[in-house]
């Protein structure tokens, strides 16, 4: 009864159907208006503020490599975002996360059952290497999820764009996303190397992951 009543709720929704052929078709999606510029405006704040408490961290590239050759391939400060101690403006966000996740569990059998997300900021003159999203020995990161909260006066001139490398069949294929704020970009984790070119000033951002297992 209960799944019949599941089916009959289901309504068709535009922008997830365009998320998931982008990412059948060419395994990236980029989004526009994801979150609208209030949404982007709560959000930036709430990063400010906990950035302001000393609360993010260095990120790490989880081995055991010293914290030199870590900043010699990323250098962004990072803090994981708690949805169970989630501010108002976290619950606005995992409330749209968590309708596309259902969408994409309803319509595609991804099996996602787990998520997380951090905040990031790159301060002026970071990046990060080209890489991968995923561990090795661990394959759970399925899909990559990046939400951009910079300025509504982002200049492309700041760089810090987002470089997907596209391969096909051996040929790189260079897409450039600037990180322009509300712009949520979405990508295969397994497949789509990656990089953030240097930023010449702070550049802000919420990058999370969507999970099986
Ligand atoms: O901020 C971005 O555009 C991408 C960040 C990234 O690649 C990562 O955190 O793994
Ligand atoms: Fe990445």
């Amino acid at each position: 009864m209960n799944q019949l009543f599941e089916s009959l709720s289901f309504v068709e929704n535009p922008l997830y159907e365009r998320i998931i052929e982008d990412i059948l078709a060419k395994q990236y999606s980029v989004v526009e208006d994801f979150f609208l510029l209030d949404e982007v405006a709560v959000l930036r704040q709430s990063l400010l503020d906990k950035h302001e408490e000393d609360r993010f961290k260095k990120a790490a590239i989880g081995n055991h490599l010293n914290e030199t050759i870590v900043k010699s391939i990323r250098g962004d400060v990072i803090l994981w975002i708690d949805e169970n101690k989630a501010n108002s403006s976290e619950m606005l966000f995992f409330s749209k996360i968590n309708n596309l996740v259902d969408y994409l569990n309803k319509t595609c059998f991804l099996g996602i059952m787990h998520k997380e997300f951090h905040y990031a900021v790159y301060p002026t003159g970071t990046f990060y290497k080209r890489h991968i999203d995923t561990f090795q020995n661990d394959d759970r990161r399925k899909l990559s999820f990046v939400c951009y909260l910079n300025d509504e006066d982002w200049q492309v001139e700041n760089g810090g764009e987002l470089v997907l490398y596209l391969n096909t069949n051996g040929q790189y294929e260079e897409k450039v996303i600037y990180p322009f704020p509300g712009r949520v970009v979405i990508f295969e984790s397994q497949i789509i190397e990656h990089e953030v070119k240097p930023v010449n000033t702070e550049r802000l951002s919420i990058t999370g992951w969507l999970k099986t297992r």
